[in-house]
């Protein structure tokens, strides 16, 4: 391994730019195991975990690193020993959600990705809704979404279905294929070498069948989908980075039971709405009763559904919800960090007053 090599991994000059005079060794993400993370470096792969200093200064699981990221850490004598990973990298691009469960922190799904196949299966597992869900967070991670709907073979009605997708995700890029004939080859056209894309969708959807057809070999074990939900049963456990035969990486996410809020970038999802509202009378109109509303205007022409208007407010009031709660636990990860405890806090701020006076 040499920087050359590092360059298939997406090393860039800017990147080796901010790693100069660190002293540091820098490496990229490519596997993870609770705190113990798979690291490619110079000199080649390596296990490192995050040292103390990360951890004093980290908040919450987005402040940690997550495969795809690109890390400065300090490594030992020799290969054998665990490197300790310093910094993180600013990050081109950050696909989170919200974590599952009553938390309010974010989860990383993957760091520094280009391209994003959403993948939905044109099986039960079709659903327009989720893939507006999917695309207004993809849209905010800074990474390119491409629509991959999978199973083409078992689509009960494929054009509509295609004509439905496109409609929805207006201008972006959509793919229908299948793994049993040549047509998976049509994601290769968004492949780089350099570049990452991560594979993300509902378990069972077929992104291991994909990744595996790209690598030309098994590298990930798939597993049957239950017939009658065409649910599947979470076969990718961890999240990996791979260099492809042709060059380009990918990464594998685990299938997600569900992508909640946190963030979400509404303008590029919903540009049809925001271009109507510009257009409503009042710069305030919640597009509900007010006279001379361009977005009640065009559900009553038949333009625009009213569900696509009902999945845009459900959306966007999620992620404003979450993100208030996430801020106020950021807020309050940081008082206790510093503090010990709110109420030390106030004491602290309380003496420091009466001193000055
Ligand atoms: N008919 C059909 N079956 C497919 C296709 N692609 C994948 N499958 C099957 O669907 C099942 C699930 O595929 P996986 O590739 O494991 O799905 P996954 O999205 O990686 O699932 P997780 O790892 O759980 O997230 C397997 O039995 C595959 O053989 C396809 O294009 N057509
Ligand atoms: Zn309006």
């Amino acid at each position: 391994m040499s920087k050359t090599q590092l360059k298939a991994f997406g090393l860039t000059s800017a990147l080796e730019e901010q790693a100069t005079n660190s002293g540091l060794a820098l490496g990229r993400i490519t596997g993870q195991n609770r705190t113990l993370y798979d690291v490619m470096t110079e000199q080649g792969s390596r296990q490192a975990s995050v040292s103390g200093c990360l951890n004093n200064v980290a908040i919450d699981a987005q402040d940690y690193p997550a495969v795809g990221d690109w890390i400065l850490l300090r490594t030992l004598g020799s290969v054998a020993d665990t490197a300790v990973i310093e910094r993180v990298m600013l990050r081109r691009s950050l696909f989170f959600r919200k974590a599952a469960g009553r938390k309010t922190t974010a989860q990383i799904v993957a760091a520094n990705v280009d391209t994003i196949f959403i993948c939905m299966a044109l099986d039960a597992n079709y659903n327009l809704k989720r893939l507006e869900r999917y695309l207004v967070v993809a849209w905010d991670s800074g990474a390119t979404p491409v629509v991959v709907l999978t199973k083409a073979d078992l689509a009960s009605n494929l054009d509509q279905q295609i004509a439905d997708v496109a409609e929805m995700a207006a201008g972006d890029n959509v793919v229908f294929c299948s793994a049993t004939d040549e047509s998976w080859r049509k994601i290769t056209d968004y492949v780089q070498p350099g570049k990452t894309v991560a594979f993300i969708g509902s378990s069972g959807v077929g992104k291991t069948t994909l990744i595996n057809q790209l690598m030309g070999r098994n590298v990930g074990a798939t597993q049957a989908v239950r017939g009658s939900d065409a649910h599947g049963r979470h076969t990718t456990t961890g999240r990996e980075l791979l260099v492809l035969p042709e060059g380009g990486l990918v990464i594998d996410t685990p299938g997600m039971r569900e992508l909640s809020l946190l963030n979400g970038n509404f303008d590029a999802t919903f540009d049809d709405i925001k271009q109507l509202a510009q257009q409503c009378r009042f710069n305030d109109c919640t597009h509900t009763q007010e006279p001379g509303c361009a977005v009640q205007a065009a559900i009553q022409a038949g333009s625009l559904s009213e569900d696509r208007l009902d999945n845009y407010r459900a959306l966007l009031n999620e992620a404003t919800t979450n993100q208030n709660l996430r801020g106020k636990a950021r807020e309050n990860a940081k008082v206790e960090r510093m503090f010990g405890s709110k109420k030390q806090m106030k004491a602290i701020i309380k003496a420091r007053r009466k001193n000055r006076r």
